[in-house]
């Protein structure tokens, strides 16, 4: 096993206020300053939660660098225990510690919302420094980033659509939505407005009656990825696509938001076996990065930074055409791509 570093910096602190571990990895700053969003979750052991984080940002150095930003990739993770209680009180003090850290970094890593934060939490990163995206628009942010990383996700579901079954439209298509939160369900709706036939699912019980409510399918989580469908959303947790699941999956394409799907590499090569064109989750998803940037860091107007995630159709398309030509998956594709863009920074980098 390779004992080198793959990461710029990972920083490890307890919390001086909330006493809970806080970490901050930074893959690589090659584009320029690291940017990604903060997680705030339970996990069985912090290493678990620095385990998260190191495999999280360096997909967000991927993502960046497929979508053309000129950004790196970090992760930050608060790392809560299965015992400890999250009074609103202890959410505020953890918030603050990580906001102390991402300050001391001033501006070489820069966070937004992920799994168990919001845009109202970046207000309280933002009492130490301006590198918090996507709060609220009455505190200088752009607010929830869920709604264009689904406008991303459907432009990239209607290139994988257009490749697989000859029609963008999904008119008709049974579509299996496995997460009905913030980026989910914005897909559901535009998929819905299209003709889809959409089915639902989340681990929320509660959110079956939202789900009926607005006419969409239900099916229970242990049977979503294995449900009869034409194309299939992962838009909830990460490591959903491995050795078990794959050959359970009905779906001939597989495209969605949900970060780090896949357990290995290897289970790209997998799916290709089956038939199932499954577009790089760090291409699909990332409509919410690209837009909050290009509004809040590079002044784009709301028109031109939705272009922006649209072009993620454009991204996926490019990809299947590099992949067929090749005779390579999408993911070997996205992962050249991002390379061939790391490596000429190097060479810009040591030309000045
Ligand atoms: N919100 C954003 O802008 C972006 C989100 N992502 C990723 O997309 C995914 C979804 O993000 P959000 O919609 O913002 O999160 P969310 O927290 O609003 O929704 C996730 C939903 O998935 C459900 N869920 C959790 N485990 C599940 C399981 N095993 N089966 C079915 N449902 C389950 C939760 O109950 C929740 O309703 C996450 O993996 C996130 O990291 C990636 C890029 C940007
Ligand atoms: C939404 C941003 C901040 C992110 O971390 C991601 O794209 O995963």
């Amino acid at each position: 096993m390779s004992q080198a570093l793959a990461h710029e910096d990972v920083i490890i602190r307890r919390g001086r206020r909330s006493g809970l571990p806080l970490i901050v990895a930074v893959h690589s700053r090659a584009l320029g300053p690291a940017v990604g969003g903060c997680r705030l979750r339970r996990y069985d052991t912090w290493q678990h939660g620095l385990a998260d984080a190191l495999r999280l940002s360096e997909a967000m150095t991927y993502k960046a660098a497929v979508a053309g930003l000129d950004f790196g990739g970090g992760k930050s993770v608060i790392a809560l225990d299965n015992d400890t209680a999250l009074t609103p009180q202890l959410r505020e003090t953890a918030l603050e510690d990580l906001g102390e850290l991402i300050a001391s970094f001033q501006g070489s890593y820069r966070t937004g919302p992920d799994v168990g934060t919001g845009p109202e939490d970046m207000v309280v990163l933002r009492r130490f420094s301006p590198y918090a995206y996507c709060a609220p628009e009455g505190h200088g942010g752009t607010g929830n980033s869920g709604g264009p990383t689904a406008t991303g996700v459907l432009a990239a579901l209607r290139a994988g659509a257009r490749h697989v079954f000859g029609d963008a439209s999904c008119t008709g298509r049974t579509v299996v939505i496995s997460g009905f939160g913030s980026v989910g369900s914005g897909i559901a709706a535009g998929l819905a407005a299209k003709g889809a036939h959409v089915v639902v699912s989340d681990l929320e019980a509660s959110r079956k009656e939202a789900a009926l409510a607005s006419g969409y399918g239900w099916v229970e989580p242990g049977q979503a990825l294995s449900a009869p469908a034409d194309i299939l959303v992962p838009a909830a947790v990460g490591g959903v696509l491995n050795d078990v699941t794959v050959p359970q999956i009905t779906a001939r394409l597989v495209v969605g938001p949900a970060n780090n799907q896949l357990t290995e590499e290897r289970v790209a090569d997998a799916l290709a076996e089956r038939g199932i064109v499954w577009v790089p989750d760090y291409v699909a998803s990332a409509g919410g990065i690209a837009y909050a940037l290009s509004r809040e860091s590079e002044n784009y107007s709301h028109e031109a930074a939705q272009k922006r995630v649209e072009g993620i159709g454009d991204t996926v398309t490019r990809l299947l055409d590099l992949a067929l030509s090749a005779g390579t998956t999408l993911l070997r594709a996205a992962q050249q791509i991002a390379e061939r863009r790391l490596a000429s920074s190097d060479l810009e980098a040591h030309a000045v």
